[in-house]
């Protein structure tokens, strides 16, 4: 196996496994790391964790229990570590100390941490990282209730989180080519790990051009793309995607993200044709009653059912007032866990989920523990299946308005 995947959390993991799947590689993709190594031939293997907002000391040991395995029983040739294009993390980690253990581990003296998406509209210069027009600090990651992204200047923000020295792999370096970034990368000093600049997509191929063979890279999807292009480049079989039969499916959209773009999803979704429930954390007291209460209320007219959370910031920020920001954001959590078991259990089978820690909940209720890689919606955004049920999970931020609708479209269910 080429590459061997760990990503923070579970909406980059299938973010990554969309812009792999898209070079054609087989990509195998669990929740956590698997009992025993899968039987399915696969390119890649992403082993998708929860480890974005846990204390660094446990993201650390988990991110090393996946590479062990991904290592000794994949045979993985090269590691990644997948994180956010925006680089969430806060000055106490998590990249830096992951990055720092899977150094020593895999013995590596110098890798790579290259965040950027430019299709997603996350491009960094001079180490600075850029949401679409705006530096990320301007950007409403800025406000992130977890991991506010106050400072633009990447090299800056890794350098707080590890030991080491932190370089730049500069746009000017990429541009004279690939000898010149081979060369930025060896005469770093050891133990470093250098920021990658990206404009546009082709920076990221001359970057993995140059450095082909590392046993630890690091970033968002988009470099894990070019890594599996050069890869496919030297003669790979193209690799199958998951395809629906539309016939068989039962769609539900469950929205949790407080996040700009999906408000704009679900609004967008109620002005057209969607049967939709808005539940509030301080309704919800036992988890399972909730779900079951809106299970009854649904289905009554024909339209796809959406169940939302998502609310203005001032609402938010109402039931965080009244119930703290932990409990109103647990109880929201454990409400989509109970809900994802019971449609489930009811006969729903195809899942459009919109929020990060929102997915997390539903894979759980869902119980599953590996996906196969289907149809892309938006970039980064791809159909799942695993055993008998589609899901789909969206990072906050990410598709267009229409994404409930565009996400539907794509297994043939017209709205
Ligand atoms: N109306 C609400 N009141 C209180 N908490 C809410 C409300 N709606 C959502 N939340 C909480 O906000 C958090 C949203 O996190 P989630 O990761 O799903 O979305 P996100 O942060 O926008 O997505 P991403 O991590 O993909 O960028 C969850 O913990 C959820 O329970
Ligand atoms: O890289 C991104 O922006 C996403 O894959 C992500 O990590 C979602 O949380």
């Amino acid at each position: 196996m080429f590459l061997g995947c760990i990503a923070d959390d579970f909406t980059g993991a299938t973010d990554l496994g969309a812009l792999m799947a898209r070079e054609g590689l087989r990509v195998s993709l669990h929740v956590g790391v698997p009992q025993s190594p899968p039987t399915e031939v696969a390119d890649a293997m992403i082993i998708a964790l929860k480890s974005r907002n846990i204390a660094a000391d446990e993201a650390v040991s988990q991110s090393l229990g996946a590479a062990s395995f991904l290592r000794n029983q994949m045979r993985a040739e090269s590691i990644y570590f997948k994180y956010c294009s925006t680089f969430d993390s806060t000055d106490k980690g998590n990249i830096g100390p992951v990055l720092d253990a899977l150094m020593a581990e895999l013995d590596v003296s110098r890798t790579i941490a290259s965040p950027g998406f430019p299709e997603n509209g996350r491009r960094l210069f001079m180490g600075h990282l850029f949401v679409q027009d705006r530096l990320l600090s301007e950007s409403s990651l800025a406000r992130h209730p977890l991991t506010p992204m106050t400072d633009p200047d990447i090299v800056r923000v890794l350098g707080r989180q590890r030991t080491g020295p932190v370089g730049l792999i500069s746009k000017l370096a990429i541009d004279s080519g690939a000898d010149a970034v081979r060369q930025t990368f060896e005469e770093a000093a050891s133990g470093s790990v250098l920021i990658c600049d990206v404009l546009q997509t082709p920076d990221l191929d001359v970057v993995a051009a140059a450095l082909p063979k590392l046993r630890l890279y690091s970033g968002g999807s988009a470099m894990g793309g070019a890594l599996a292009r050069l890869q496919n480049s030297q003669g790979l079989e193209q690799g199958g995607q998951a395809a629906a039969d539309p016939a068989t499916l039962r769609p539900i959209i469950f929205s949790g993200s407080g996040s700009d773009m999906t408000q704009s999803q679900v609004r967008h979704a109620l002005a057209g044709n969607v049967d939709a429930v808005q539940i509030k954390a301080v309704d919800i007291v036992d988890p399972a009653i909730s779900a079951r209460e809106v299970l009854a209320r649904i289905g009554k007219n024909g339209a796809v059912p959406m169940i939302y959370a998502t609310a203005y910031p001032g609402d938010v920020a109402e039931a965080q007032a009244a119930l703290g920001v932990t409990e109103s954001g647990e109880r929201i959590e454990a409400f989509f866990e109970a809900l994802a078991s019971a449609a489930r259990a009811d006969g729903f089978n195809a899942f459009v989920v919109a929020g990060g820690e929102t997915s997390g909940s539903a894979v759980r209720g869902l119980g599953i523990d590996h996906m196969q890689i289907g149809a892309e919606v938006a970039p980064g955004v791809p159909w799942m299946q695993a055993d008998g049920v589609w899901a789909i999970l969206k990072s906050g931020n990410f598709g267009t308005e229409s994404f409930f609708f565009d996400a539907l479209e794509k297994l043939g269910i017209g709205q």
